[in-house]
């Protein structure tokens, strides 16, 4: 295991600024990959990593290496992928040209496809699925806000490359079957389109039983066409993929309890794919709700509401007017 080298975040956004300055408040040898902006934010505010449970870390530009030059991968031991998934071939190509052939990649990414596209860019390097779990909102002036609870998931591998990047605050898991925790990974970020489209916070959002109600009819359609294509997804909590539909319908004060037991949501949590309508940037609404509607057409299975809601986001897209801040019928409409 390359431990004693350093640990790069390629696309340090919310993801890779709170996984990375964690990693770096932890001990570790880090250096982020960023854009311009990013850079000069952190330059002149430092990196403020907050949490759900009130617990704040606060580091100078000092405390790890920053710079908008790929050659920043140069002696790199691991790679963590934390752009977004258009950027995905960018970036591997970037580690290709720059990172040392025995760097362990992992995507630290949402959507099912990244790990290809990094393989396929990155020969016979060594390349390993992850799954964030939580929730990072970048709320400006450094500041990174971890909004909600959970362990990230690496693939299992032979280096023990998840026991490497745990430090305290911040676990990783090795996972037998990560591509299954990747696909129920992806049927939980169908909601992120919904978020995006209602412009609620994720807590006020889950609080109101017509919102789950579609969330779980958006999500029954997904699992029907995952069990037509014989994929069966690994729900990370102990909750079970199959019951969620129907945890989600239930009564907001039996819900309530449930959720409560299971996770931790503060009241800033707002989806990645918010954050993406309000700054006005392309969604990855093809990478999550597009995955569905692969298979869907592969196995013919009918997913009418997925689909509408991908129309809907791609319409808010094109209007560049931020999230539309549409009610369930709304969204219902013609599906
Ligand atoms: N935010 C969240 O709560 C969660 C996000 N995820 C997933 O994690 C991944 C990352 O999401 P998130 O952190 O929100 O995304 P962000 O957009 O906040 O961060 C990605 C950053 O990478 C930058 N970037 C892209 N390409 C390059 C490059 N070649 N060199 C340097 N910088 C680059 C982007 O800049 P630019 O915008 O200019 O391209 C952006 O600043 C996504 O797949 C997302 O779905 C998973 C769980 C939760
Ligand atoms: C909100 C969360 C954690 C789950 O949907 C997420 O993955 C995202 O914002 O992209």
């Amino acid at each position: 295991m390359n431990t004693d080298r350093p640990i790069v975040v390629a696309g340090a956004g919310a993801i890779g600024c709170l996984v990375g300055g964690m990693l770096a408040a932890g001990g570790r040898r880090v250096a982020l990959l960023v854009r311009p902006r990013v850079k000069a934010e952190i330059e002149r505010f430092g990196l403020r990593l907050t949490d759900f449970d009130g617990s704040e870390r606060k580091l100078s530009a000092g405390q790890f290496a920053l710079s908008e030059n790929p050659a920043i991968l140069h002696s790199a031991g691991i790679v963590l992928v934390t752009v977004k998934s258009a950027n995905t071939a960018e970036v591997a190509d970037q580690i290709a040209q720059h990172a040392p052939e025995d760097a362990i990649i992992v995507s630290l990414q949402n959507g099912v496809g990244n790990v290809a596209v990094l393989r396929e860019r990155l020969g016979g390097r060594r390349v390993l699925a992850g799954m964030v779990p939580f929730n990072v909102i970048a709320m400006g002036e450094g500041r990174f806000h971890r909004s909600t609870s959970g362990d990230i998931h690496i693939g299992e591998d032979e280096a023990n490359t998840a026991a490497a990047l745990s430090v305290p605050g911040l676990t990783m898991r090795a996972s037998r079957d990560i591509t299954g925790v990747q696909w129920g990974k992806l049927i939980i970020n169908l909601n992120n389109a919904l978020s995006a489209l209602s412009d609620m916070p994720l807590a006020a959002q889950l609080a109101n039983r017509d919102w789950r109600t579609l969330f779980a009819d958006q999500m029954a359609e997904g699992l029907a066409a995952l069990k037509a294509a014989g994929i069966n997804p690994v729900s990370a909590t102990p909750i079970p993929m199959r019951w969620t539909p129907t945890l989600l319908r239930l009564p907001d004060a039996i819900f309530n309890l449930i959720l409560g037991r299971t996770m931790k949501i503060d009241p800033e949590a707002r989806s990645s794919m918010w954050q993406d309508l309000k700054q006005g940037r392309k969604t990855e609404i093809d990478y999550l709700q597009g995955a569905v509607i692969a298979l869907a057409e592969q196995h013919e299975v009918a997913v009418p509401l997925v689909r509408r809601i991908v129309a809907l986001i791609k319409e808010a897209e094109a209007a560049g007017n931020g999230p539309p801040g549409l009610t369930p019928q709304q969204i219902r409409g013609a599906a």
